[in-house]
């Protein structure tokens, strides 16, 4: 068996497609309604977790302004999605709910307060999504005039995690005792300090309120270079994986098993989740129907733009990708943002020109799970043998609407079900046994 997630990529934000199906949601993307219902269409279908991406900035890197990005609903705008998580927890009993946070939006004591809060609100289904931020202009809206250098952000990061993790273990086991007789609440004695101070933060502690449900909610981590990595290694119970073979998907998973044996942890206690995008249809010939549209659309200004506008945000705001001309050589630049993201685009399309990268190159694939929903389980189980286990995080980045949702939950998971290839049901336990259960 392995595990599903799905991939919130637009966060509690404006989904930047206009498809047949997305009705009003360009007018109704902050009603409560669509998450929930999105929430209990996942758990239906035996996803373990929703994981919830968040910036916070309005991307104007791209033509120098911002005029392209609010047009298109592009990563803005966006709400904070940590409210969102006791909302769906609230309609529903099982999924995980992984809301992102970044470490230089959150002050470490926040940002342990606030998850052990929402472990509390959603009974042991909380996890936070613990990234670095990609932009100059998130880095901007709190106190800093540039984005720290790529490796520096991690160091901070790592330290962040340090804080935040000490804090959730301040309250010893046993330290409530809840006795009204006494009267004795907690025991003091087990209630600690934790005196950090830091390269970058100083935090005496302890934390002000008792552990949640999972004691440490579930960490995700979502960077995949050589920082990236560690810092999952150390700390994360799940990572989002980019890979585009099998080959790839094999050695990433292998890469991250040493690194979690090396941090004394052991191979099972990361789930690897490969971000995919799968092509389904009523039939194969749908499906492929579907996947020769999308690719003859790959030429379209607008998909041009789109992957430029991308480029530009990816590069950490550094470099606008509306200046190049289209058909000269892909500009060899990595940026101070997403640099495993770049690098897609980059390394090995040295002899390519910017036109050919822009529509020929994703950044996240299909692994070519490409048909009916029996014929993509099929193949998601054969890859999930090859690779070795774990699971896919799903995404679908400009279809997301109560259609697609239902291919998903009502489409290929009965389809996995039938195969014995994910959960049939959850046992009433919290988000991280489920996680760890195969
Ligand atoms: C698929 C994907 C999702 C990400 N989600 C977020 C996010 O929600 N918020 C954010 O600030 N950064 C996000 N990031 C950025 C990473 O967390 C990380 O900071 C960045 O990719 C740099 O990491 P890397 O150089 O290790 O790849 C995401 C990156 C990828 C590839």
């Amino acid at each position: 068996m392995f595990h599903l997630g799905w991939f919130l990529g637009s966060g509690f934000g404006i989904q930047p497609g206009r498809g047949t199906f997305d009705g009003r949601a360009w007018r109704d993307w902050m009603r409560p309604r669509r998450y929930v219902e999105m929430a209990t269409a996942l758990e239906s279908g035996g996803y373990d977790f929703v994981f919830i991406e968040d910036t916070a900035m309005i991307e104007d890197t791209f033509g120098g302004s911002a005029a392209w990005t609010l047009a298109h609903g592009e990563m803005a705008p966006k709400n904070d999605p940590l409210p969102l998580v006791p909302l769906m927890a609230a309609g529903s009993k099982h999924i995980g709910i992984i809301n992102t946070m970044s470490t230089i939006q959150y002050a470490p004591y926040t940002a342990a307060r606030l998850m052990t809060t929402l472990d509390h609100l959603t009974d042991g289904r909380a996890g936070v999504n613990v990234v670095t931020s990609v932009t100059h202009r998130v880095a901007q809206n709190f106190g800093y005039d540039e984005h720290l250098p790529h490796d520096e952000r991690y160091a901070m990061a790592g330290e962040w995690m340090d804080v935040v993790t000490r804090l959730w273990d301040s309250w010893e086991p046993g330290a409530v005792v809840a006795d009204t007789e006494t009267p004795l609440y907690a025991d003091h004695t087990k209630v600690h300090t934790i005196d950090h101070s830091g390269k970058y933060y100083k935090v005496r502690g302890p934390l002000n309120t008792i552990p949640g449900p999972q004691g440490r909610p579930v960490v995700g981590q979502a960077g995949n270079s050589v920082p990236g990595r560690e810092l999952a290694a150390r700390y994360a119970d799940t990572m989002l994986a980019m890979g585009h073979s099998v080959e790839q998907m094999k050695a990433f998973r292998e890469d991250m098993h040493q690194r979690l044996i090396a941090h004394g942890r052991k191979p099972g206690d990361l789930k690897v989740m490969f971000l995919v995008t799968p092509m389904l249809g009523e039939s194969d010939a749908h499906a492929r129907d579907r996947e020769a549209q999308r690719r003859a659309a790959v030429h379209d200004r607008h998909h041009i733009e789109q992957i430029l506008w991308q480029l530009s945000y990816i590069s950490g705001g550094t470099v606008d990708f509306s200046t190049f001309e289209l058909d000269a050589t892909m500009p060899d630049i990595l940026g101070n943002g997403e640099q495993s993201s770049m690098r897609q685009y980059v390394v090995g399309n040295e002899d390519k020109t910017l036109r050919e990268v822009v529509t020929g190159v994703r950044q996240i694939g299909d692994l070519g799970l490409i048909g009916s929903p029996d014929t993509v389980a099929a193949e998601m189980g054969e890859l999930m043998d090859e690779v070795g286990g774990d699971g896919f995080l799903l995404y679908q980045p400009r279809a997301l609407n109560p259609r697609t949702l239902a291919e998903y939950a009502d489409g290929l998971s009965p389809a996995l079900r039938r195969r014995g290839l994910i959960r049939d049901g959850f046992d009433n336990v919290p988000f991280r046994d489920n996680l760890l259960a195969f």
